[in-house]
């Protein structure tokens, strides 16, 4: 689907008119279209088919309560890498043995609520928390499941930053020392030890370094089963990139779950995908006020009332977003713009010379593909408020989360007149 032709010159979204809807709620506003990411997690679901496998939707995405619960109501469970994520997924209504907790840094609390909550997974990242999580497992009476991530070092061809799956990268270990893991499964009898677990990296626009780590993948899968260990799950992670930029390609869900099956012939286990990004991102747009248009000596500058507080990833990665104006554009005069934010850094800029249809003060614009790591990135970086998030379906809109007022936005700060000693 083309979020940018959906929103066009129509100036509609998910059948909601977007001026309308700004002029109640305001700006910068998140809005995501509950139809977009149905339709996302049916495609999926439906490429998947034939396949025992289960979708663990990575909450880091986009966590906000509405969408978890959207997703859970479509059969989804949660990928999490925190006791906050973990509480958000389980508030949303999924169900604990449906949550994999994945994360190279888990605190022996977040293990201990786990397991209390009674989650169905861990993807066990280093021997230090193999070690941890069964200590915890012994101190509670009780066995907990794992998979080992796999780190199989192929470069996931993706940005630096987003790439998890070469050597050199903090996360999931060598197969040699997986292989040293079952080998030894009996020195952690609290910690059932037969899943296999991968995830090389984010926004991957090519499948070829997912069919060669999958194929590394199952190599091991298969010797570890001559070997006489129960595989039970094989989790191939996330990473399915999406079209940030109108026609570029990016990877389909029957493609890849093609991929999935041929590479898995075979395995009688449950295979787990942790789709984010792929399901959420372009099924949201952030929205924003042109506050003003100046002229630099070098450069033409659109000033939005939204910044990278509010959509961190063009300053954090040069990610490009699409940005269009909503309203009526045909026949426009096009000008090239440097789109940028009130915050005081350089690297606040949404877009560098991007031509547009000439803007004012007060028009509507929409940076698109911003349902995923947008909201769920912000911050009040320049003591700016969270923005508000609305779900819209069916011409309606629901609120899913209030601006952040200035008052909420300080209220866990103290002044330093009450001193303890330590
Ligand atoms: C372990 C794990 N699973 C799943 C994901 C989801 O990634 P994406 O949003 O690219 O699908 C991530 C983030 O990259 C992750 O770290
Ligand atoms: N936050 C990143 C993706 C990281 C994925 C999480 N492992 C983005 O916005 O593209």
């Amino acid at each position: 689907m083309q979020v940018s032709g959906l929103i066009g010159n129509t100036g509609t979204f998910a059948g909601v008119d977007l001026a309308a809807l700004v002029a109640r709620e305001g700006t910068p506003l998140y809005a995501y279209s509950a139809p977009a990411i149905r339709e996302r997690v049916r495609a999926l679901r439906a490429a998947l088919a034939g396949m025992d496998a289960g979708i663990r939707y990575a909450v880091k995405a986009n966590g906000n309560g509405a969408i978890l619960r959207l997703l859970a109501e479509e059969g989804a469970g949660a990928d999490i890498v925190s006791g906050g994520e973990m509480q958000r997924a389980l508030r949303a209504g999924i169900a604990a043995a449906d949550i994999v907790f994945s994360g190279v840094g888990k605190t022996d609390a977040e293990i201990d609520a786990a397991l209390a909550a009674g989650i169905g997974r861990f993807n066990v990242e280093s021997r230090a928390e193999l070690d941890a999580i069964q200590r915890i497992a012994a101190a509670r009476g009780c066995t907990a499941v794992a998979s080992v991530r796999i780190n199989p070092d192929v470069d996931a061809l993706t940005h630096a930053k987003i790439s998890t799956g070469k050597a050199e990268n903090k996360f999931g270990v060598s197969i040699a020392e997986a292989r040293g893991w079952f080998d030894a499964k009996a020195q952690w009898p609290n910690v059932r030890l037969d899943g296999l677990h991968m995830h090389i990296g984010s926004q991957l626009l090519s499948l070829d370094p997912v069919r060669e780590a999958l194929a590394r993948m199952a190599a091991f899968w298969k010797e570890l089963a001559a070997a006489g260990h129960d595989i039970a799950s094989i989790d191939v992670g996330g990473g399915l990139g999406v079209r940030y930029r109108d026609g570029e390609q990016a990877p389909d869900a029957f493609d890849y779950a093609a991929l999935i099956r041929e590479a898995l012939h075979g395995f009688a286990g449950r295979i787990l995908v942790e789709p984010g990004r792929w399901l959420v991102a372009e099924a949201g747009v952030l929205l924003s006020r042109v506050l003003l248009v100046k002229r630099g000596e070098a450069r033409r500058f659109l000033v939005l009332d939204a910044a990278m507080n509010d959509l961190l990833r063009p300053s954090l990665y040069e990610a490009w977003h699409d940005i269009v104006r909503i309203g009526d554009n045909t026949g426009c005069e096009r000008l090239a713009y440097d789109v940028v934010g009130p915050v005081c850094e350089t690297g606040d800029t949404f877009a560098q010379n991007r031509e547009l249809p000439r803007c004012e003060a007060g028009d509507l614009v929409a940076i698109l593909g911003a349902g995923a790591y947008g909201a769920s990135m912000a911050s009040t970086y320049n003591s700016r408020p969270l923005a508000a998030e609305v779900l819209l379906d069916d011409g309606r809109y629901a609120l899913i989360r209030r601006r952040q007022d200035f008052d909420a936005m300080i209220a866990d700060e103290r002044p330093a007149d009450e001193w303890r000693s330590a």
